[in-house]
This record gives structure tokens, sequence and C-alpha cells, in this order.
């Protein structure tokens, strides 16, 4: 006898993790059960926009890679569409001047790669591909329904312990033990994780991969915003948004219509002034739980639920209407500067991260800087602008908005990932931002929780934490 659905699953958080999660559940536990997803914020959390002067920009994760299949998925079945992410010219600032500066010549551009660092650009071309390449097997693994019960056990089996070495050892470790130069990991490498990741080469090296994917051709974002795809999610998977804060879980026995007295969570949370409390079969967490992120506290659990002290970096980004001051990168004036990202090294002595020309969320257009015209840069930098150091970047400039972050995990390999399995019926998506923090990676975790929630609830072992899937699904038709 297959065991009857659940009646009720809450899912908290209403960002790509926790909506992705919901739309899952709903595919595996079918059309019957209740699912509330419970968000404090706005849907979509961490992707989310800025209005400038009536148009709308990416102030969260605004980037998603062509290999990125979830994302892809979720927009062509969502009837939504897609752009292409501005992809101008790109420049190293080192606090003095241009490091490295690309040419809009293809093959210029080589020659001076080469020139400056031989070929050990290629030797990172491949580098990354090998690692996107056993990625991409967990869309293989999720389409047969296989889930694995700890972000480490994910890892394993996309490409066995040297995976699970990248996620183990800095980045720094990992390429210089691979030959590269420390002038090509200053230059190059360094500014990538800045403007990603807001840190150093210190990071992991599989979040270290990830980060220079974002390099690759053919970014592309969701026309009108990214956050849109979580609204879409939700719709399609008839949850009920509860716009509240949760407060507190805690495991009762319950007595069921059937008159069988079964354990179920107490989900506590506030809407406005007034508490409320509801009763849940399974719970899946899908926000940071970090105090100051989420703050979420875990009753009479014997025993206790782990208590995550891990560190989210703070970032700002800040959106300026304006016109650059070019001279501060170059000795080029406006109408001779063709950059339209400038990327920084690891300098305490600058005080951005990153600046870069974008687009409104609407259109697919490639800005390039000109003179005299007021474009919109978007700036990265760990602490809010002052108004003169936004006068040292501009010539002038008409508006500026700024939004700060707790943007991803602050990397400290080794490390261990959070738990997936908190206890029985009660699972937490975002430890897998340890490993690496991306919108795809959320989703990947939702899809995971599900299956997990799934497979657990039927007592379905044999679909979770499989050995040697790879092998045993390449024979598979
Ligand atoms: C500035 C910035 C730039 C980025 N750029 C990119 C990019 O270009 N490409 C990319 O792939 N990724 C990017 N990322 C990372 C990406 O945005 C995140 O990895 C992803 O959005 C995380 O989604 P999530 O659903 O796991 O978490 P969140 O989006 O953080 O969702 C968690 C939700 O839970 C809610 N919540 C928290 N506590 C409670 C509570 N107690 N009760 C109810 N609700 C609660 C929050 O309000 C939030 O909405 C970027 C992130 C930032 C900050
Ligand atoms: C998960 C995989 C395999 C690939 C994701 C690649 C990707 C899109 C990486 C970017 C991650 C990230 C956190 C970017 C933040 S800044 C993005 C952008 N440069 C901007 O200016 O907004």
């Amino acid at each position: 006898e297959p065991r009857a659905p659940p009646e009720k699953i809450a899912v908290i958080g209403a960002g790509i993790g926790g909506t992705s999660a919901a739309y899952y559940l709903r595919q595996k536990f079918g059309k019957d059960v209740k699912i509330d997803v419970f968000e404090k914020g706005k849907v979509g959390g961490r992707l989310a926009t800025f209005n400038v002067q009536g148009q709308e920009f990416e102030s969260g994760g605004s980037v998603i890679h062509p290999l990125n299949l979830h994302m892809k998925r979720f927009v062509k079945d969502l009837g939504l569409s897609a752009v292409q992410s501005p992809s101008g010219l790109v420049g190293v600032y080192n606090g003095e001047t241009l490091v490295y500066e690309e040419s809009s010549w293809f093959i210029i551009n080589m020659i001076k790669l080469i020139w400056h660092y031989g070929f050990q650009s290629l030797r990172m071309h491949m580098w990354v591909e090998d690692i996107l390449d056993k990625f991409m097997r967990i869309y293989r693994y999720q389409s047969h329904d296989y889930a694995f019960s700890s972000v480490e056990k994910l890892l394993h089996s996309l490409g066995g312990d040297d995976y699970l070495g990248l996620f183990n050892r800095s980045l720094l470790e990992t390429l210089q033990k691979a030959g590269f130069s420390e002038k090509f990991l200053d230059e190059i490498i360094t500014p990538v994780m800045r403007v990603n990741y807001g840190q150093t080469t210190n990071i992991n090296g599989f979040v270290g991969a990830v980060s220079m994917s974002g390099t690759d051709p053919g970014l592309w974002a969701v026309k009108g915003g990214n956050k849109l795809v979580c609204s879409r999610l939700l719709q399609a998977s008839r949850s009920n948004l509860v716009s509240g804060l949760v407060m507190s879980i805690e495991e009762k026995t319950r007595t069921k219509q059937t008159g069988n007295p079964s354990k179920v969570y107490e989900v506590v949370y506030q809407t406005g002034s007034e508490t409320h409390s509801d009763f849940y079969d399974i719970v899946l967490v899908a926000t940071p739980l970090n105090q100051k992120m989420s703050n979420i506290n875990f009753l009479n659990f014997d025993p206790p639920i782990e208590e995550f002290h891990q560190h989210y970096e703070p970032l700002v980004t800040t959106l300026i209407k304006g016109e650059l001051n070019s001279t501060v990168f170059s000795s080029r004036a406006l109408n001779e500067f063709h950059l339209g990202t400038v990327l920084t090294t690891d300098n305490p002595d600058l005080f951005i991260n990153s600046i870069g020309l974008v687009s409104p969320v609407e259109e697919d257009s490639n800005p390039q800087p000109k003179a005299d015209i007021a474009h919109v840069w978007k700036i990265f930098s760990a602490a809010p602008l002052t108004k003169e150091q936004i006068l040292k970047l501009f010539v002038s400039y008409d508006y500026a908005v700024k939004q700060s972050w707790l943007a991803y995990p602050h990397y400290t390999p080794p490390e261990k990932c959070p738990s997936i399995i908190l206890h029985d019926r009660l699972y937490y998506l975002n430890g897998i931002e340890f490993a690496a923090s991306a919108m795809e990676m959320s989703a990947i975790a939702g899809y995971n929780a599900a299956l997990l929630a799934y497979h657990r609830w039927n007592g379905n072992t044999h679909m979770i934490d499989q050995e040697d899937l790879y092998e045993r699904l390449k024979t598979e038709l």
C-alpha cells in the first residue's frame, strides 16, 4: 500500500530556493497536499530590482549561465523570456593603473592574454569546463528522481574525491598546485572573485570555478527581472503565500481525523502584530539559518538542532545614473574609454569591488560608455559609498540608490556544509550555498529537498545517496 500523501507542508522563504521547492513538492506529492510558503519580505528574496527614474534594474542576483538548466527550464515552462546580459569590454584596475584591458578584437585579446600570462587563460578555461562538465551530471540524477541527504554526498556523486577536494581546499591552494602564476591569480582570478563573491582566492575551489564560469559568454537574465521566476513558480505550484515572519518550529504530537496520533511540526509566525501558529507534516527551511537573516528558533528538539554561526558577507549594490570620471582608471577621457566593466585587484586602498554599465531588466541592449550621456552604472562595494567617493567616480550624477545585502557565505575552506536533514521531516536547503551560492544552486537544492522529502515520506531509501550513479545511469536508456 503506498503511504497517503502528507496533508500540509510548510516552506519557509520565497526566494528561488523556496519557490522551486514548492514547485517540485507539488509535482511529487500531487494535487491534494496543502503547501504554505512563508515570506517575511518580498517574493524573490535575493532576486530583486531597483527602480531608477522609472526603469527597473537587477539589484541582487543578475546573471544566469547558459548551462543553468533549471533556470532555463523555468523560464520556458512559466511563459517568461530571456534577455542577454551586457557583455561590454572588461578592464582590471589595481588602484594605480589598468593592469589588463580587453580589446573588441578577438585576435588582439588572444595576443594580449598570451603576452601577459602565457597560456594560463586557456588552461583556466579548460579547468573550469571540466568542473562544469561534471556538474551537469546533477541534471541527469534529478531527472531520474535521485536525492542526496548531504551536500558533500551530492558533490561526491558529481566527481568523486577530486570534486569534494575542490570544496575542501582554497581556490588559491588548488590553482597554485596546478602551476598558475601569482601575477595571473592577482590580476585575473582575484578580480573575478571580488566582483562575484566580494572575496579573494581564499574561497573554496568549487565556488571559485562557479565564479569563473560567470565570465563565460552567453550569460542571460529574465526579461522583466529574475524575481519573476519566483512569483511564477509560486503560482504554478498552487501554494498559499503567507506574508509573515516565522519565529519558531517545534515538534508536537497531534491526533488527526483518523484518530491516530501523529508527529507534526508547529510553525509559529507573525503577521503584522499578530502571532499565529499552524501544524505541518513536513517543513522545508529555504533561507540561510543565520540569526541576522532569519532568526528561527527550533524549540525543544532532542537532540537540539545544531546552531549555525556561519558568517554571510556584507555587500552593497549601488546604482548610479551619471557621467563616469574615466580618468580615475586611465588617462583617457570618456570618449576614448571603451570599458563597460572595471574589476579591481585586492588592494585595501580601493573602496569598490567593481563598477559596470547595466541595462534595464526589459532590454537586450549592450550599452557602451559615451561622453555627455548619463548611463546607469552598478557598483559593488564592501561598505556603503560616501558622497565624496561617488564624486570621485563620477563627473556628475543625477540619481543614486543603494541596497545592502548579507550576500553570500564568507567562504573559509575546509568547512562542513550544514545538514540537509535537520530532523525527521524537517529539511534545510541553504547549506548548498557553502559549496557555492548562485540562483541555480538554490534551484538544485529546492529540487533535491523535494525529492528527499518525498522519498523519505514513502520509505524509498533506494532513491537516496546512491553510489556510482553516473556509471549506472550511463547504461540506462
Ligand atoms: C548582490 C548579489 C548579486 C548576486 N548575483 C548573482 C548572479 O549574478 N547570479 C547568480 O546565480 N546568483 C547571484 N547571487 C546569488 C543569488 O542571488 C542567491 O544565491 C539566491 O538568490 C539565493 O536564493 P535563496 O532562495 O536560497 O535565498 P533568499 O533569496 O535569501 O531567500 C530566502 C527568503 O526567506 C525569507 N525569510 C528569511 N527568514 C524568514 C523567516 N523567519 N520567515 C519568513 N521568511 C523568511 C527572506 O525574506 C527571503 O526572501 C547574487 C546575490 C547577491 C546578494
Ligand atoms: C551554478 C553554476 C554552474 C554557474 C553559475 C555561474 C554564475 C552565473 C556565476 C555568478 C555568480 C554570482 C554570485 C555573481 C554575482 S555578481 C554578478 C554580475 N557580475 C553582476 O555584475 O551583477
